[in-house]
């Protein structure tokens, strides 16, 4: 059933999935793709692994989504070097993430 969180959570993954044109976000990195990303990167996360755990139910707050949020980018920012079109993508859409799911924006929900 959708509780409101879940429509929340559906809602704020559809925002930001929009962001990622490039669909470097999109599915789970392969070592194929990217030489020796899963011994450098040890809780790979994804929008369709995302979106997997937001139908499942698995997320309890948006604090948990943001979390697993941040989990992507920074993983993107930390196997990509800076000057990369990949680690660029994850700070813009870092930054644009934050914002939509600042502390106090949550906080004042429950105001
Ligand atoms: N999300 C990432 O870190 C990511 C995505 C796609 C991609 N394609 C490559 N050739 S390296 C690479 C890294």
């Amino acid at each position: 059933d959708n509780t409101p969180l879940r429509q929340c959570l559906a809602n704020l993954h559809r925002q930001l999935q929009r962001k990622d044109v490039n669909l470097f976000f999109a599915w789970p990195v392969t070592d194929a793709i990217a030489p020796g990303y899963s011994q450098i990167i040890l809780r790979p996360m994804d929008f369709s692994t995302m979106k997997e755990k937001l139908d499942n139910d698995e997320y309890n707050s948006i604090e948990e989504f943001r979390n697993d949020f941040k989990v992507m980018c920074d993983n993107a920012m930390i196997y990509n070097h800076p000057e990369t079109i990949y680690y660029k993508a994850a700070k813009k859409m870092l930054n644009i993430g934050v914002k939509m799911m600042s502390k106090d924006k949550i906080a004042s929900m429950y105001r």
